[in-house]
């Protein structure tokens, strides 16, 4: 069969959160685009992660809001879960949002879709069955999957990933999950609070790279719901019977569960590419890229978590794409260095568990001064009778804001707000000059920043200087 032959201005491949927004604005900039999807529109976000992930979420909260009503009140009653309703939901959630990724929008656009496997023939061609693409340039957006840690016996057994774990046909007796990342985390109290046992094992401390307070208090939190943790911990063999998992640690212990969910970290989608015949740089984190997204190959960019070092988030792949249109169409790298940049010292992060855990930008460690507001003096929260956690502000020596964690209901709504200020180069002066709507909890921003004037609004030089006109009036 003779393949279908396009010159085109840009080629992407993989229509997730980094390919379609690549592909989005170079089609309304009027160029010429060729997007190849092997599975589904939408990519990880969409079919397998956010989405499905953040619906889940939303159904284990009303179930346990159900269980937790005496302080306000209300009976608290123990929910029948309808397991196969909870998945419907999940999907139904994902089907809503479908059509804004699907083929049909894009192709609206006007860029050509093709639900092949893509791979690189030469330098400047990618081909798949059925076409052959010549373009002038091209961008790999192939995303991650699940990567398998190397524990003895884990390949020979029928393990979940994020790829299966929203498709199981029960809900799980108990699960057992290796990783207590964000994924961990997130499915490990979502399953729990729909009614499984869960175990959660790590080789290192949970959320060892948080504010270690914030971190310590989520951890508990879950703990305090019955999801358990063996962690740090090493381990030394997983193995399967008819009906059960068994993980062994080395310390000799070993734990059953009837499901096993890995949530060890990702692996960047570069196999099958055929990058080397494309002239493309990658190792096991990923195609090398530099600033400007470009890899060794000029006329090739990648984008989102294929990018070494620099994915790992929706929002980080949609930053991409917007420096990518930048970088292709209006400040080429090659003409000198105003270039956009790819990376950023304000990339946020929330882990979506209740309560949230969100940071953004650079960590404790580095902070010369930390403000903080805790929700306990929030009237919001208190009304709410939610008060764990609170905001933390980390200051460099001159007293910018360099970054923040945020623990607590909301906290990614709040290091939304952190991050405009961010964004903008506020200073402490003018973030606490915002005037927040009261009661909420963002007002937590204002709160810390103002912190850092406490002493020169209500101290003593401050006193003196009221005391003093005040005799006048
Ligand atoms: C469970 C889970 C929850 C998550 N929750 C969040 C969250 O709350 N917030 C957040 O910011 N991030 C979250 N993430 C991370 C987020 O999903 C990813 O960072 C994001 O989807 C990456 O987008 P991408 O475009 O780089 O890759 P992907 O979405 O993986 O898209 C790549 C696409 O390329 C296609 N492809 C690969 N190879 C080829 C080929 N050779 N030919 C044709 N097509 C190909 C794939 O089929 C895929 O559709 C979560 C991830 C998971 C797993
Ligand atoms: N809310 C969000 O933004 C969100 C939610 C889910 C996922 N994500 C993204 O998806 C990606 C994957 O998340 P993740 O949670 O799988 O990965 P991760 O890399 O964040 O965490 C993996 C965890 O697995 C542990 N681990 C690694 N090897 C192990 C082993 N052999 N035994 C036991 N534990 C081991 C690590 O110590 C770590 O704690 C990340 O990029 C993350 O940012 C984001």
């Amino acid at each position: 069969m003779s393949k279908t032959v396009h010159e085109v201005d840009l080629c992407v491949i993989g229509a997730g959160s980094a390919g379609l927004s690549v592909a989005y604005g170079a089609s309304h900039l009027g160029r010429s685009v060729v997007l190849f999807e092997r599975e589904d529109m939408g990519g990880d976000c969409l079919n397998t992660g956010c989405v499905p992930s953040k619906a889940l979420i939303k159904a284990a909260k009303v179930a346990h809001d159900r269980r937790h009503g005496s302080e306000y009140g209300i009976a608290p009653v123990e929910p029948d879960i309808d397991f196969k309703a909870v998945k419907a939901h999940v999907q139904g959630v994902i089907d809503q949002i479908a059509p804004v990724d699907s083929v049909e929008r894009y192709e609206g656009f006007g860029v050509t879709v093709i639900t092949e496997d893509a791979r690189f023939e030469d330098e400047k061609t990618i081909v798949s069955d059925s076409h052959i693409v010549r373009a002038k340039r091209i961008v790999v957006a192939a995303g991650s999957r699940a990567s398998a840690p190397p524990i003895p016996g884990l390949a020979d057994v029928p393990y979940l990933t994020n790829e299966s774990i929203f498709q199981v046909s029960t809900l799980p007796k108990h699960l057992l999950i290796i990783g207590s990342g964000p994924i961990g985390l997130e499915m490990g109290q979502s399953f729990r609070r729909l009614g499984s046992k869960v175990t959660i094992v790590d080789i290192a401390e949970p959320l060892g790279r948080s504010d270690p307070e914030h971190a310590k208090t989520l951890i508990e939190a879950l703990k305090s719901e019955g999801v358990e943790f063996r962690a740090p911990v090493k381990t030394k063999k997983v193995s399967k019977t008819a009906r059960t998992f068994k993980i062994e640690f080395e310390d000799g212990e070993a734990i059953t569960g009837s499901h096993l969910l890995v949530a060890a970290g990702r692996a960047p989608n570069v196999d099958g590419l055929d990058l080397e015949k494309g002239g493309v740089k990658y190792d096991r984190s990923g195609i090398q890229t530099d600033e400007a997204l470009r890899t060794s190959n000029p006329r090739v960019y990648a984008a989102g978590d294929i990018a070494a070092g620099k994915g790992g988030l929706t929002h980080a792949a949609g930053f991409h794409a917007g420096a990518l249109i930048k970088n292709l169409y209006f400040m080429p790298p090659g003409l000198g260095g105003m270039f956009a940049k790819a990376t950023t010292n304000r990339m946020p992060a929330v882990i979506y568990t209740q309560p949230e855990l969100g940071n953004i930008g650079a960590g404790h460690n580095d902070a010369a001064k930390t403000l903080h507001f805790d929700f306990e003096e929030n009237d919001r929260s208190i009304a709410e009778r939610d008060t764990v956690g609170g905001l933390k502000l980390y200051l460099d020596a001159k007293g910018k804001v360099i970054g923040a964690s945020c623990l607590g209901s909301q906290a990614g709504e709040i290091i939304n707000t952190v991050s405009l200020a961010m964004a903008g180069k506020l200073k402490l002066s003018q973030i606490s000059g915002m005037i927040s709507p009261y009661p909420t909890r963002t007002e937590v921003v204002k709160r810390t920043a103002s912190s850092n004037f406490t002493e020169a609004i209500f101290g003593p030089k401050a006193r003196a200087l009221a005391g003093f006109w005040a005799k006048f009036q």
